[in-house]
């Protein structure tokens, strides 16, 4: 009945994290105001659930949307949904119309099928394994779209009269096209390079069908992605990463206890600790009631003179909620303007707190990146105090099309993007420590007074709880990182390149008021490149400038290069460096490092 299926969604909701916010709480409201939900028109059973690019990622729990027994439609495409499809969601009896392309579901497609199915569309995903049999019993198919996965074996001979549109294209398929199938046009084939027969090549121009089957594993090693070698080097990777982590680990213990020994330490912060006692609490202090450990932790270099009960007192205004706490903007007596991050969320404890912050401490010292002053712990307050930058966001220097607004032009967004990778080049390699930002997106670069990128927010994702922080970064996040739940530099790397998109193409990939939802930057791009001329996905605003195609298309490589699936293919962010300093013509470079507009035609 219906407040089952209420319980089941909201169920789902709570399993699988999304980027969209999804406002399923009251379940007597489920047929009137959740988003995304129809119900029968007697108003008795969910009979549609549509959630297209909600940023919807990781596995469908089993006993979710598979008890939703009454469900005709469900359209949970252009998400990143991965691992099995669970097979009680394609047997949902009443099911007529299954959408769940573009995800990342891999493993075999489920046997079990609804025989009420018109349209399965389970294309662009990574499934495995052989066609199943049972699709012969869906006599009401009349849509069958499996391209773009790694699905093998032969064709079953599928007798189907109502079918009309079918693509198996770009899978491992082999062997003949049943005769039954002869009738579809070549690309519903295509792209399957062992497959013969009509509309194809016929089969005796395939050398033999036991050569066939040897042809297979070579083919995929040249390949480079055979779904069982795909495996195999899945598991190698793992084994090495595990193996890496823990020698790092244990490298990391051993430089400790030595460093300890000496008896100095390896304190690179000089924390200069204010006891501010017991103090009043107001605004970002709510929670700053500890006596003893009421210390404010400055980082060395830093000569401010303000201790936590200037904080307190200073006005605050709120600046923005982000996905970990809330900004405010502090101005102190003596006019000093900073900014203090309140942390909810964190799971870190004091002593990998201060570990963490003394690693950001150390890679924070350089001009690329905004300077984190000080830091506060208490068990149930923990703030962050940054230098304010007023130049503002990158972010808001693209996406706010405010009154008055100067775009940023070509030469500036060159000048930020070497700035942003010269500051992720410092934490990556100048820090000793294998640094990893974690939180790249364009929320968290800040435009400084000679209009360079500096990177804010540095280290804070291992401190928090998994899903703060990420979900509000999805579409920057590297597609490893939605099933290692760890980010790394080559995830930074990613991110990156999705910011290089971003400013390439004035698109936004985190969900924004006026923008359409384009949650995967890098998918839209490549797909746009390859139907269309390249031109058309550079932001109307860079088009009015003069002789800088060429540099925008070079600094489109980049970004692609870096936004590479596979993890190891991505450059290293030193190399990237050198890409950027290389696009701009040495006659060119003193505009470079001016930021000035000379290039700008009028509009
Ligand atoms: N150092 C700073 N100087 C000036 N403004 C800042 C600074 N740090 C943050 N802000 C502004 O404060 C607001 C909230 O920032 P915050 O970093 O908490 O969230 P966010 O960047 O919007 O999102 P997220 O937490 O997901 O990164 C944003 O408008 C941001 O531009």
């Amino acid at each position: 009945d219906l407040s089952s299926d209420a319980h089941a969604l909201q169920d789902f909701a709570t399993r699988v994290l999304h980027a969209r916010k999804l406002d399923w709480d009251s379940p007597t409201r489920v047929c009137h105001s959740w988003v995304g939900i129809t119900c029968s028109p007697d108003g008795s059973r969910v009979t549609a659930v549509r959630l297209p690019g909600f940023g919807l990622y990781g596995p469908i729990p089993r006993n979710t949307l598979g008890k939703l027994d009454g469900l005709k439609v469900l359209s949970l495409r252009s998400n990143y949904l991965s691992g099995d499809l669970p097979d009680d969601v394609p047997s949902i009896p009443a099911l007529q119309y299954l959408y769940l392309q573009h995800n990342n579901f891999s493993g075999g497609i489920p046997s079990s099928l609804s025989t009420r199915l018109s349209v399965l569309d389970l294309s662009h995903n990574s499934f495995s394994g052989s066609i199943p049999e049972t699709l012969q019993s869906l006599a009401r198919l009349t849509a069958l779209k499996l391209e773009g996965n790694s699905i093998s074996g032969t064709i079953p001979s599928l007798n189907l009269p109502r079918l009309k549109s079918l693509n198996l294209s770009s899978n491992n398929l082999t062997g003949s096209i049943p005769g039954s199938l002869h009738e579809f046009p070549s690309s519903s084939f295509a792209g399957n390079s062992l497959l013969c027969g009509e509309p194809l090549s016929p089969c005796s121009m395939i050398p033999n069908p036991s050569s066939t089957t040897s042809q297979e594993p070579a083919k995929a090693l040249r390949d480079g992605n055979p779904d069982g070698n795909r495996k195999v080097r899945t598991r190698t990777i793992v084994v090495i990463a595990v193996g890496c982590s823990l020698a790092i680990f244990l490298l990391v213990v051993v430089i400790l206890v030595c460093c300890l020994k000496k008896g100095d330490g390896i304190a690179v912060l000089k924390r200069k600790e204010v006891d501010v006692g017991n103090v009043t609490s107001k605004d970002f202090g709510s929670g700053v009631q500890e006596p003893e450990k009421n210390k404010l932790f400055f980082f060395e270099g830093c000569d401010y003179n303000f201790d936590l009960e200037d904080l307190l007192r200073a006005s605050a205004e709120v600046l923005g909620k982000g996905s970990y706490g809330t900004a405010y903007k502090a101005i102190l007596d003596e006019g000093t303007t900073l900014v203090v991050k309140r942390l909810r969320e964190v799971v870190a404890g004091r002593r990998e707190f201060d570990q963490q912050m003394e690693t950001v401490g150390k890679a924070g010292r350089h001009p690329n990146i905004v300077p984190l002053r000080a830091y506060y712990y208490s068990k149930d307050e923990k703030l962050l105090v940054y230098e304010y930058m007023p130049h503002g966001s990158l972010f808001a220097r693209l996406h706010d099309k405010g009154q008055g607004r100067t775009p940023l032009d070509w030469d500036s967004r060159l000048k930020v993007s070497l700035g942003v990778a010269k500051g992720i080049a410092h934490i990556h390699l100048e820090t000793g420590a294998r640094c990893v930002h974690g939180d790249i997106k364009s929320t968290n670069v800040f435009l400084n007074q000679e209009n360079d990128g500096c990177v804010s927010d540095i280290g804070l994702a291992p401190l928090m709880t998994f899903s703060a922080a990420i979900s509000r970064s999805i579409g920057y996040n590297a597609p490893e990182v939605f099933e290692t739940r760890k980010v790394t530099q080559k995830s930074d790397v990613y991110s990156f390149g999705v910011l290089l998109l971003e400013m390439l193409t004035g698109k936004t990939p985190l969900k924004y008021a006026g923008y359409d939802d384009i949650i995967d930057l890098p998918r839209w791009v490549r797909s746009v490149v390859r139907e269309e001329w390249t031109a058309e996905v550079f932001d109307v605003e860079l088009l009015r400038y003069d002789n800088v195609e060429e540099e925008m298309v070079q600094m489109l490589q980049i970004a692609l290069a870096c936004v590479t699936r596979v993890p190891d293919a991505r450059p290293r962010i030193d190399e990237v460096v050198k890409m950027i300093e290389e696009i701009r013509q040495p006659d060119m470079k003193d505009r470079l490092s001016s930021g000035t507009e000379s290039n700008v035609q009028t509009p």
